[in-house]
């Protein structure tokens, strides 16, 4: 049984005339210890979609399961971690990463606790700032504390919603590595969101890109990512293997982009009545005129516009 499934949910947003269908027959499996990454265009739908899985948001139609139970609502089977870190900002390193695990293991002694979070804060390289608190950090080191605080709770599997976007490229380079070693090193299973193909690739076994169709997003042909690891983003560069997979997966998410424009247009008169250009007008002969130019007493126009 896969650790994660998801079966022909679908998703949309509003009411009546205020409605937009956002996810439709969505499918999924996630296997305990893969790490599998979504890539999709920003506003796609991709935080709905981990999102269903997260609890947070419940399918229209469809399920998903986690170890075979649907999943109704939030729980610490499955930790979540944003773009934007979340902490507590009048609590250190150290308290905030102790607040989640005091919470979910209660029955551990004082010590066993202590000694959990200090493993975590020496697993994201933060040991040396375990007493500062958020305002005191850079973004990467606020974003590592996010992703330890997740770890110590651990979760399933741990879904991160883009979570490095906010960051520069090379934090991000140097979290991502960081992420899959600790992923490699903990066996942990993964499902990351993002909007970029490289970080895709280099982190995942398989790239699931998420296309744009109309009037929905699904899920295209999961793409397997048999690079040996651990992955070196400055040979991966030039492997033939890796370009001839960011090709695959770039052309997929374009070629469903450029099928999801519209291709129904209509004819639509123009209003008759013409521009003025007040440039060269003349203003006497502007002042004398009775109404407005005609575009009638020139031709008649159309446009036509895709709907
Ligand atoms: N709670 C909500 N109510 C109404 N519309 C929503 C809600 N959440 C998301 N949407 C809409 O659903 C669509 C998909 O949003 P979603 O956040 O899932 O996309 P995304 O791919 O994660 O976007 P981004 O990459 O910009 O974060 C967007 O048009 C968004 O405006």
């Amino acid at each position: 049984m896969p650790l994660i499934e998801i079966k022909n949910a679908s998703k949309g947003y509003g009411y009546n005339g205020n409605r937009s269908e956002v996810l439709k027959d969505i499918n999924l499996s996630l296997e305990e210890g893969e790490f599998v990454v979504i890539v999709g265009y920003s506003g796609s739908g991709k935080s709905t979609l981990i999102n269903l899985i997260s609890g947070l948001v419940k399918p229209d139609s469809g399920e998903a399961t986690i170890e075979g139970k649907k999943i109704t609502e939030p729980g610490p089977d499955r930790g979540l971690v944003f773009q934007n870190y979340s902490l507590l900002p009048w609590l250190n390193v150290t308290e905030n990463i102790a607040l989640a695990v005091d919470e979910v293991f209660k029955d551990w002694t004082k010590e066993q606790r202590k000694e959990h979070v200090k493993k975590y804060i020496d697993m994201v390289k933060l040991t040396p700032a375990a007493h500062k608190l958020p305002k005191e950090l850079s973004g990467g080191m606020r974003q590592r504390v996010s992703v330890a605080r997740t770890l110590a709770m651990m979760p399933k599997v741990l879904l991160l919603d883009e979570p490095l976007s906010a960051l520069d490229a090379l934090t991000r380079a140097t979290i991502q590595d960081e992420i899959s070693e600790i992923w490699r090193e903990n066996l942990t299973t993964v499902l990351w969101i993002t909007n970029d193909p490289d970080e895709a690739l280099l982190l995942a076994d398989r790239v699931i890109p998420l296309l744009p169709t109309s009037p929905a997003a699904t899920l295209g042909e999961p793409i397997l990512v048999d690079l040996e690891r651990p992955r070196d983003r400055k040979t991966l560069n030039h492997d033939p293997k890796f370009k001839k997979l960011r090709a695959q997966l770039i052309n997929t998410l374009l070629d469903a982009k450029g099928k999801s424009k519209s291709k129904t247009s209509v004819k639509l008169s123009l209003p008759d009545i013409l521009p003025e250009d007040l440039t060269t007008v003349n203003s006497l002969e502007f002042l004398n005129r009775r109404g407005p130019k005609r575009r009638s007493d020139n031709k008649r126009e159309e446009v036509e516009v895709a709907v």
